[in-house]
């Protein structure tokens, strides 16, 4: 029997503890906030922005969104990080991927000050992953929330192989680095990658994040993988589809996310729950 892993019900649960932790930090008069930055009026991220906001305000936290229109200046954008640096009401700050031509994603990722990059996107953080630090710094929300999925599913992780389709700063490296952190044995895939079915054929462990819906089909799985599907993409007909097509592989593995209702769920819901790290963080460090 392949298990359907329940993001949504799992979710839920980091959701409940966060709220705690928020009622917690209240009574000490003190209030998480998270300032989103979205340039340029994609539907899509529109959304997302949106339903990061309600969540927020949801579990009892400050929420702002400054947004911009797609042809804003990278100064303007620098200014605002600055302000929100400085601003003592705000935590977390995270910069809506993608972000237009005329901004450099690096210049913007570094001049989030280490503290408050709830992405953990700046260098330092990554850095820190990537050295497996110990200490408290920031990851990523999507590739911690996975490993929170693998733990709560008691996945074993020690000698297993991941592999792990997509490269990005936002998902696919520093889930590499997490994994690798656990004593998992990981191989990296991109777009150059050659016979990419049969490299996922030998992952224990698969994790998509591509953005090509359907990409990965029952031929590219072993029986009893456990299967993590990322990706968010629209089917002809309009339809919210992942980068696996659930269907077709969901008899041959152990387990695998569904889309919607997988991954996207946990990573709002570690953005919020890291959102009060940071939270806690910065009474300790002053
Ligand atoms: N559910 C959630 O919570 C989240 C979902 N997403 C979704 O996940 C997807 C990926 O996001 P993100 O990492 O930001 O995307 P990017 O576009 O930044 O990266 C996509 C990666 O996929 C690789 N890739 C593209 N096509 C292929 C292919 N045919 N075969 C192998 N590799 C391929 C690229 O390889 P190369 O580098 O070689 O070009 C690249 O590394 C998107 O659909 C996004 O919407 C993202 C974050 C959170
Ligand atoms: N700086 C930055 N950080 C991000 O983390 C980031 C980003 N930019 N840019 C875009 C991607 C995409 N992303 C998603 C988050 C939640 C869902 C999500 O909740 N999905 C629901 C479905 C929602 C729907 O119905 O469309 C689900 O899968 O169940 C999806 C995608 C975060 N991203």
């Amino acid at each position: 029997m392949t298990t359907i892993i329940d993001g949504k019900k799992l979710a839920q649960k980091i959701n409940l503890q966060t709220t705690k932790e928020v009622a917690k930090l209240k009574g000490q008069g003190i209030k998480p906030g998270i300032a989103v930055i979205l340039v340029g009026d994609d539907p899509a991220s529109k959304m997302y922005t949106r339903n990061k906001q309600r969540k927020a305000e949801k579990l009892g936290m400050n929420s702002i969104l400054k947004t911009f229109p797609s042809d804003v200046s990278q100064q303007v954008i620098l200014d605002e990080i600055k302000a929100l640096n400085s601003d003592d009401t705000i935590n977390a700050i995270l910069v809506q991927a993608p972000l237009p031509q005329q901004i450099d994603a690096d210049v913007i990722t570094s001049a989030i000050v280490p503290s408050k990059d709830v992405d953990g996107f700046h260098p330092q953080n990554l850095g820190r992953l990537y050295a497996n630090q110990a200490g408290n710094y920031p990851v990523a929300c999507t590739p911690k929330g996975i490993m929170t999925i693998l733990k709560e599913y008691h996945v074993p992780l020690v000698g297993q192989h991941a592999v792990i389709v997509g490269r990005s700063i936002l998902v696919g490296k520093p889930m590499a680095a997490l994994l690798l952190n656990e004593d998992v044995t990981v191989t990296v895939a991109g777009h150059h990658t050659k016979n990419l079915a049969s490299l996922t054929k030998q992952a224990d462990i698969l994790i998509v994040a591509t953005g090509v819906g359907h990409l990965i089909k029952a031929e590219f799985v072993k029986p009893d993988a456990v299967v993590i599907d990322v990706g968010i993409d629209h089917d002809d007909n309009g339809k919210l589809i992942g980068d696996v097509d659930f269907d077709a592989v969901k008899d041959v593995v152990g387990a695998i996310t569904p889309v919607p209702g997988g991954v996207g769920p946990l990573t709002i819901a570690t953005l919020m729950q890291q959102t009060v790290e940071l939270t806690k963080w910065s009474q300790i460090n002053g």
